[in-house]
């Protein structure tokens, strides 16, 4: 089976991937729209979020994953392997759907991407032991891009847990009892380590950058430098690398 079925890829003509990762509350959505407003028509993918409704087949398969886990913020239904390939698949869609404006020169900006599979889906794999999460996540990043790309920029935001949780409270309308929150902080510390020493990915502290103007054009600078990166993967039937 070719692993690459939307393969594509030449750097250079093509614009930039993005993705925005961190934990819940954390203002993905607020900063990607803020940054959004620095750049030429960028195209905005949340295919994630539960709180979104669409029919498109990646938030579907969404949907279906929330409606199995019932009220379970970490879509855990029960079947964490089957789940995460769902999710994995997920993943696949999003580009699928993107790699024709990708390939055209639009920025494009994923609101939760690869690391956030890998990151929630090895805690899921692997509740009781951080050796063998890490592990799985690094895992889970090898297998996501023998199928698509990673970004080209990720840009990791961090705060203080209790703060950004407090802020998805507050969104949601329902609080986040005890087990929910030891797993966002888990997974928050999950971020860090998946991610510690990829030149491909930017921190940005929001305890340390509170004004969401200035994060923005902070934001906004990394991607207006960031070139994008060359894809191991065959080129892309009719769109020239
Ligand atoms: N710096 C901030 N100050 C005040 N409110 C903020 C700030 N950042 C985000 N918010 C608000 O906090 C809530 C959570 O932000 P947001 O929905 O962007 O977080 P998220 O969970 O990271 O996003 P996503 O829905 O993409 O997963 C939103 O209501 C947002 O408007
Ligand atoms: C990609 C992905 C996400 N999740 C969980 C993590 C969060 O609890 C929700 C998304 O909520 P947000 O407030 O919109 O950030 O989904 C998961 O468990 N597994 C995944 O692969």
């Amino acid at each position: 089976m070719n692993p690459h079925p939307t393969g594509g890829e030449g750097a250079g003509r093509r614009g930039v991937l993005v993705s925005f990762e961190g934990i819940s509350g954390i203002g993905k959505s607020h900063l990607t729209r803020l940054v959004a407003q620095h750049l030429d028509q960028p195209l905005m993918v949340e295919e994630f979020s539960g709180r979104r409704q669409r029919g498109d087949l990646g938030s579907r398969i969404v949907s279906a994953l929330a409606q199995a886990a019932g009220a379970d913020r970490f879509l855990r239904g029960g079947c964490p392997a089957s789940e995460t390939l769902l999710l994995l698949a997920v993943q696949l869609h999003t580009y699928e759907t993107i790699r024709v404006p990708l390939h055209t020169g639009r920025t494009v900006l994923e609101g939760r991407s690869l690391h956030s599979v890998a990151v929630y889906q090895a805690a899921a794999l692997h509740p009781h032991d951080d050796a063998a999460a890490l592990a799985q996540a690094h895992a889970l990043m090898r297998e996501a891009t023998a199928w698509r790309p990673a970004p080209d920029l990720t840009v990791l935001l961090t705060d203080d847990t209790g703060r950004a949780l407090t802020r998805a409270e507050r969104r949601d309308g329902r609080p986040i009892g005890a087990e929910e929150r030891a797993v966002h902080e888990r997974c928050a510390r999950l971020f860090k380590e998946l991610t510690a020493g990829d030149p491909r990915v930017r921190r940005l502290d929001r305890a340390a950058q509170p004004d969401p103007q200035a994060a923005a054009d902070r934001i906004a600078d990394w991607i207006t430098t960031a070139r994008p990166l060359p894809w191991p993967a065959p080129a892309l039937e009719g769109v020239p690398a």
